[in-house]
């Protein structure tokens, strides 16, 4: 007999990095998972730097856990595919990650991704940041493993080591949060395409995410070259979200400036082209079949 055990998200999201390299977005609203899901990507991504701004606030720890999980069960269920979140440094010590994993699996997330900073963190692109020690950083790991339900439950180790304690401190930790058991490393703000290249020759095996984010420490690579190098996971943080932001502020202004809105009607998503990602008819058509209709 076949087996309906259905798919965990954890499980997809490995079974798509497996024949990967993967691009993936992040989606600042649930509607934006639903684009990417039709676009072809693979997997999505909840950026806490995103989610943050998105509430005006700068990304330094200040929403809680509750709001994370609540945009990210929002967002998991707004699509099919596996959603990877930021999960900042955990929101507290190990016996804190072991909830927050507890949180972010049942609503429906993939997969997380914790970092070792200290806080107040902060984006991992600029200067001033701080790390917990390797065995903090361990421990919470071993937390966030013990605490999942879904073995394929997906526990990434971020680290922040290279712009504090520089390179080799960064693929030390590595290999320590990998025996910890972590699923695979994030190493922030690689700052060449060369440094890429090493890292990932460091620690040979190991499923690597390059983060991709505008305006930071990293040069832009593409997801084929990186893919060459070894990654496996590549992110785009905060990509649609920049463009999202200009076009909001454009619009605004042209509003201000003219009065009415016509000059900014091209850069707009259409209604029609808006129910056609919400898929509407097909709330119509059933609602209309509950009625015998
Ligand atoms: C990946 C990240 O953690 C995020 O919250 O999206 C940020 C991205 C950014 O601020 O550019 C980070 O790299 O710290
Ligand atoms: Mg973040």
């Amino acid at each position: 007999m076949a087996d309906s055990t259905p798919i965990s998200p954890g499980r997809r999201l490995r079974d798509a990095w497996a024949h990967g390299p993967i691009a993936i977005p992040g989606v600042f609203n649930p509607l934006v998972a639903k684009m990417a899901e039709r676009l072809g990507f693979h997997a999505v991504y909840l950026s806490g730097g995103a989610l943050s701004a998105g509430n005006g606030v700068p990304d330094i720890g200040l929403l809680a856990l509750t709001e994370f999980t609540q945009a990210a069960q929002l967002t998991a269920q707004a699509t099919t595919l596996p959603l990877l979140c930021d999960a900042d440094t955990g929101f507290g010590e190990a016996l804190n990650v072991e909830r927050t994993v507890r949180m972010f699996e049942s609503a429906g997330v993939a997969g997380i991704h914790l970092e070792d900073q200290e806080m107040p963190k902060r984006c991992g692109h600029l200067s001033g940041k701080s790390v917990v020690s390797a065995e903090v950083m361990v421990a919470k790991i071993r937390a966030a493993v013990a605490a999942k339900k879904d073995k394929d439950f997906v526990v990434l180790a971020r680290t922040d080591a290279k712009g504090v304690h520089g390179f080799d401190d960064a693929v030390t930790r590595a290999k320590m949060y990998l025996d910890a058991g972590a699923d695979g490393i994030f190493p922030e703000a690689m700052e060449s395409r060369e440094e890429f290249e090493r890292f990932a020759k460091a620690v040979p095996g190991a499923t690597l995410l390059a983060n991709m984010t505008e305006f930071g420490k990293s040069p832009n690579i593409d997801v084929k070259a990186l893919g060459a190098m070894g990654y496996r996971l590549i992110l785009f943080p905060l990509t649609a979200f920049r463009a999202a932001m200009k076009t909001a502020e454009d619009t605004l202004r042209d509003l201000m400036t003219n009065g009415v809105q016509t000059a900014s009607i091209p850069n707009m998503q259409t209604r029609a082209e808006l129910y056609d990602v919400l898929g509407y008819t097909g709330y119509e058509e059933r609602d209309r079949a509950y009625f015998g209709g």
